[in-house]
């Protein structure tokens, strides 16, 4: 492992080629999504790989999925958890994850680095490892709206190893929006419900896709099953807990 690598300093036409293939898609009604195609360079990317396939202490936990009974079911995927000090616990689902701190995976903060360097303003104070084993590991339909990261949520997704689909889609709309609809001149009406209601992005090795806005409270995402990913995929969410 080599990570003096990662210190050296870049020059411009390196990172002019790293931010290449920066898209930005308008959502609609105040969201947004940014996808950039190589934020981190191939080999680097296989470094950080490597290194958080080796050092994470991940875990796949057993979490209370309640339907009609409660079952304990395990988690489709490997996780960990980092944040910085003093912030409020997180739990989902009746787990809470053991908060590491960013010194104990020290390239890492090499990582938040370039991830704020690439999002001016930003501010990032907790991250949420994936790590997906292969086709049959995923995350189902859901959105990152617990109230700890606010009404409008920066999320960063970095993502290493296998190529794996994320999907967006439109959350069905509460009936007191329909309602408000309804009170509007149809040719409006049309306009909103004639948008793209459902998005979806190959997440590529050292991409970094950026979710903004409304997208938490108006959108759902997921990383379905695939049967052809046979390979492991690494996935790094930063947030920021206000
Ligand atoms: O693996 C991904 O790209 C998404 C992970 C995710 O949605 C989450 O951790 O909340
Ligand atoms: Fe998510």
């Amino acid at each position: 492992m080599n990570f003096f690598k990662l210190k050296r300093p870049e020059n411009e036409e390196a990172k002019e080629e790293r931010v290449k293939g920066k898209q930005s898609i308008d959502l609609g009604n105040g969201s947004e999504v940014i996808y950039i195609q190589r934020l981190v360079g191939f080999e680097k990317s296989w470094t950080f790989f490597d290194y958080l396939n080796k050092h994470i202490p991940w875990i796949r936990p057993t979490i209370r999925v309640c339907g009609r009974q409660c079952l304990q079911v395990k988690r489709p995927r490997d996780t960990c958890y980092v944040a910085s000090p003093g912030l409020p616990e997180m739990g989902y689902s009746g787990y809470k994850p053991h908060a590491y701190t960013w010194d104990d995976f020290p390239p890492i903060k090499d990582l938040l680095d370039m991830v704020h360097e690439a999002l001016p303003g930003s501010k990032f104070n907790s991250l949420l490892l994936n790590r997906y084993k292969g086709g049959n590991d995923y995350v189902g339909w859901h959105a990152d709206d617990e109230k700890l990261y606010g009404p409008t949520p920066q999320i960063a997704s970095v993502s290493f190893g296998c190529d794996r689909e994320f999907l967006l889609k439109k959350r069905p709309m509460k009936s007191s929006q329909e309602r408000r609809l309804d009170g509007e001149p149809a040719s409006k009406r049309l306009k909103k419900i004639s948008h793209v209601d459902q998005y979806s992005f190959t997440l590529k090795h050292g991409s970094l896709l950026v979710m903004r806005g409304y997208t938490q409270r108006d959108w759902l995402h997921s990383v379905p099953k695939r049967a052809k990913a046979e390979a492991t995929r690494i996935n790094l969410t930063f947030r920021q807990v206000v």
